[in-house]
C-alpha cells in the first residue's frame, strides 16, 4: 500500500536533507585518503621526483597522439578533469554511501582531476536506462552546466546503455568507477608487464562499450585508415565499430602474447630467491593505507609514497636482517580495494602471487580510516582467493596513529586486539613491530654443527647471511660452527665436503637440545678443539641422534 501523498514528500524532503549533508561532507573532504598529507612536508623525499614525473605526464600525454594503438588514443578520452560525482543510496547506510563516495572522490583526485560537486539519491535500485531517476539525471544535468563540469563520475560499474543513457540526458561525458581505476592504473604502471596488462585491462573494458565512446574514436581510426595505416586490413562491408573492435581484439592478443613472453622472467625471479629459501615478508593492505611509507621506515627503500590511491603498481623487494642477523626480504605490494575491476586482477597477479608465497603477512590498516573494519574485510576477501595465503601467519598493523583521534583508535583496536600500533611517519612503535616480525619469521630447519676450513670463508659467510649462528669457534682446522640452516644450505655444506658433527631437524631442537648439540659435538672433535672452549663442554655422548630431516641418512 503506498504511503499517503504528504508522508512520501515528508520522507523524500528527509532523504534529501540527508543526501545534502553527505554531499557536504564529501566536498569538504574532512578524512578521506588525501588528508593523512595535510601539512606534511613531502618536498625532499624520495618519491619527489616519481611524483614530479606523474604530474607531468597527466599534462604531456593528454597532448601526445602519436601512438599507434587504439586504447591509448581511447584511455586520454577519459581524462578527467573537473568532476562532478554521483552516487545512489540503495541498501547501504549512510555512513557506507559518505565513505564510498569519499573514496571516489580521492581515487578522483587520484586520477588528476578536481571535484566540483557530488548528487546522491535514494532509490531502491538504479535506473536500467539512466541510472539515476529522470527527475534526479535533470537536475544533475544543471548541476554539470553550473559548475562548468566536463565529467559524470559513477560510483559504481555502469552498463553500456546507462552510461550512454545518462550521457545523452546530461551532455556531458560519464565514467563509471571501474574506467576511474583502470585510468589510475594507467596512469601509474612502470614496469612494462604492469603497463601491457593494464591496457589489456582497458581494452577488455572497452570492448563491450565501444559504441557509447562514439564518434571519436571512430574518427581516429578512420584517419589512420584514410592516412593508409590500414591499408588491406578493412574487409569488404565492414563498418568503423567493427574495424575498431577488430583493431582491440588484435591488439588484445598481441598483448597478451607480450604478457606470456614475460612471465618466466618474473617467475625466476621469484624462484631464485625462494630457492634461497629467505624468509619473505608481503606487506599488504588497502590502498593508502601506508605500505611503502612502512617499508621505508623499515628498510631506507626510497620507495615512493604518495597521497594517491594506488601509487605503488609494482612490487617492490627489499632484503633486510633481523637484529641477530637473520636475512628476510620485504616486499611491498599493490594496494586492495573494494570491488576490484574484474579486468584487474590480471594485472595483480604478480602481487597476488608474492601474497601467496610468503612466509608472513604485514597487513597494515589505515586506523584513522572512518571504516578500517571494512577494509580489512575487503582485503581478507581478495586474501581469500589466494591460494594458500590462508594459512600464512599475519601481523595487523594499525598505521596512522598518529592522524587518528584516541578515541578512534582505541575503538579500532578493539576489533583487533593483538594487533601492533604504529606511525610509519613517525616511527612510533616501529621496533615493536619489527621484533614482532622477527619473531614470527620463520626458523631455518636444520641445527648444524661443523668445522669450516679457513679456505671456504664464502660459506661461514652464507650461514650467516641465511642462518642463525648460535655458536662460533676458531679451532685449528677452521671456523666451528653451530647454526640453524635451512635444508638447502644444509645439503650444500655437505656437499663442499664438509662433515657435519652434528646435525638434526626440528625435533631435534626441542627442549634443551642445543646444548646436547654442543655437546656431542664437543664430544667428536676431541682432542682437535682448543682447551678454552667455553660453552663446548659437557655431557659427551658418542653419537647424535639422526631424527628426521637429518642428512646423514
Ligand atoms: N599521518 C600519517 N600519514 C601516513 C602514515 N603512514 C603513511 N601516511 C601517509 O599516507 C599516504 C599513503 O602512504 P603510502 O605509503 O603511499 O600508502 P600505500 O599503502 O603504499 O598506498 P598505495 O601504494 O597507494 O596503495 C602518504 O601520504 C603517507 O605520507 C602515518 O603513520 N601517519
Ligand atoms: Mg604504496
Amino acid at each position: 500500500m503506498d504511503k499517503p501523498l504528504e508522508e512520501r514528500e515528508l520522507n523524500d524532503s528527509l532523504d534529501e536533507e540527508r543526501a545534502q549533508s553527505i554531499v557536504a561532507r564529501i566536498l569538504a573532504r574532512r578524512g578521506t585518503a588525501l588528508e593523512s598529507t595535510e601539512g606534511q612536508d613531502h618536498s625532499w623525499d624520495a618519491g619527489m621526483l616519481e611524483r614530479e614525473a606523474r604530474a607531468g605526464t597527466r599534462r604531456i600525454q593528454s597532448q601526445r597522439n602519436d601512438r599507434e594503438d587504439i586504447s591509448e588514443v581511447e584511455y586520454r578520452q577519459i581524462r578527467l578533469e573537473r568532476v562532478v560525482l554521483v552516487g545512489l543510496r540503495t541498501t547501504q547506510s549512510e555512513e557506507e554511501v559518505d565513505t564510498s563516495l569519499r573514496e571516489l572522490a580521492a581515487l578522483a583526485e587520484t586520477a588528476g582531476s578536481q571535484v566540483l560537486d557530488a548528487v546522491v539519491q535514494k532509490r531502491v535500485k538504479p535506473d536500467p536506462a539512466t541510472y539515476l531517476g529522470s527527475g534526479k539525471a535533470k537536475e544533475l544535468a544543471d548541476i554539470v552546466r553550473s559548475v562548468e563540469a566536463d565529467t559524470v563520475i559513477v560510483d559504481e560499474e555502469l552498463t553500456p546503455s546507462q552510461r550512454r543513457g545518462l550521457e545523452d540526458v546530461i551532455d556531458a561525458k560519464v565514467v563509471d568507477r571501474t574506467a576511474l581505476i583502470l585510468d589510475i592504473f594507467a596512469q601509474h604502471a612502470k614496469s612494462r608487464e604492469g603497463k601491457a596488462q593494464v591496457e589489456l585491462a582497458q581494452l577488455e573494458y572497452l570492448l563491450p562499450r565501444l559504441r557509447g565512446w562514439g564518434e571519436s574514436m571512430s574518427r581516429q581510426a578512420g584517419g589512420r585508415v584514410a592516412a593508409g595505416a590500414g591499408i588491406g586490413s578493412r574487409g569488404p562491408g565492414e563498418t568503423k565499430i567493427e574495424l575498431d573492435r577488430r583493431r582491440i581484439r588484435t591488439r588484445m592478443a598481441k598483448l597478451r602474447e607480450e604478457i606470456r613472453k614475460m612471465e618466466p622472467a618474473r617467475r625466476t625471479q621469484r624462484l631464485s630467491r625462494r630457492r634461497g629459501a629467505v624468509p619473505s615478508v608481503a606487506i599488504l593492505g588497502y590502498t593508502n593505507a601506508g605500505k611503502s611509507t612502512l617499508l621505508n621506515q623499515l628498510t631506507d627503500a626510497g620507495v615512493l609514497v604518495e597521497d594517491a590511491l594506488f601509487a605503488t603498481l609494482d612490487p617492490t623487494v627489499r632484503r633486510t636482517e633481523t637484529v641477530d642477523g637473520r636475512a628476510y626480504t620485504l616486499t611491498d605490494t599493490v594496494g586492495f580495494v573494494r570491488n576490484l575491476p574484474t579486468q584487474l586482477v590480471e594485472a595483480f597477479r604478480s602481487t597476488l602471487e608474492e601474497v601467496g608465497e610468503a612466509d608472513l603477512l604485514v597487513h597494515v590498516v589505515d586506523a584513522a580510516h572512518p571504516d578500517p573494519v571494512g577494509q580489512v574485510e575487503a582485503v581478507r576477501l581478495v586474501l581469500a582467493d589466494i591460494e594458500g595465503a590462508s594459512s600464512i601467519p599475519e601481523i595487523i598493523v594499525l598505521n596512522k596513529a598518529d592522524l587518528a583521534s584516541p578515541e578512534h583508535l582505541a575503538l579500532v583496536r578493539t576489533y583487533f586486539p593483538e594487533a601492533v600500533v604504529v606511525s610509519a611517519n613517525t616511527g612510533l612503535g616501529i621496533d615493536v613491530l619489527r621484533h614482532r616480525i622477527e619473531e614470527a619469521l620463520p626458523r631455518p630447519s636444520l641445527l648444524i654443527d661443523c668445522v669450516i676450513p679457513y679456505s671456504r670463508g664464502d660459506l661461514v659467510h652464507t650461514i650467516h647471511e641465511e642462518g642463525e649462528v648460535e655458536r662460533e669457534e676458531y679451532v685449528s682446522e677452521g671456523t666451528r660452527v653451530i647454526a640453524r640452516v635451512n635444508e638447502r644450505l644444509g645439503a650444500h655444506i655437505k656437499e663442499a665436503g664438509i662433515v657435519l658433527i652434528g646435525v638434526g631437524g626440528d625435533s631435534f631442537a626441542g627442549a634443551g637440545s642445543l646444548e646436547q648439540a654442543l655437546s656431542i659435538g664437543a664430544g667428536s672433535l676431541e682432542g682437535t678443539m682448543p682447551d678454552k672452549r667455553e660453552g663446548f663442554e659437557g655431557a659427551v655422548p658418542k653419537r647424535m641422534e639422526s631424527p628426521k630431516g637429518s642428512l646423514d641418512d
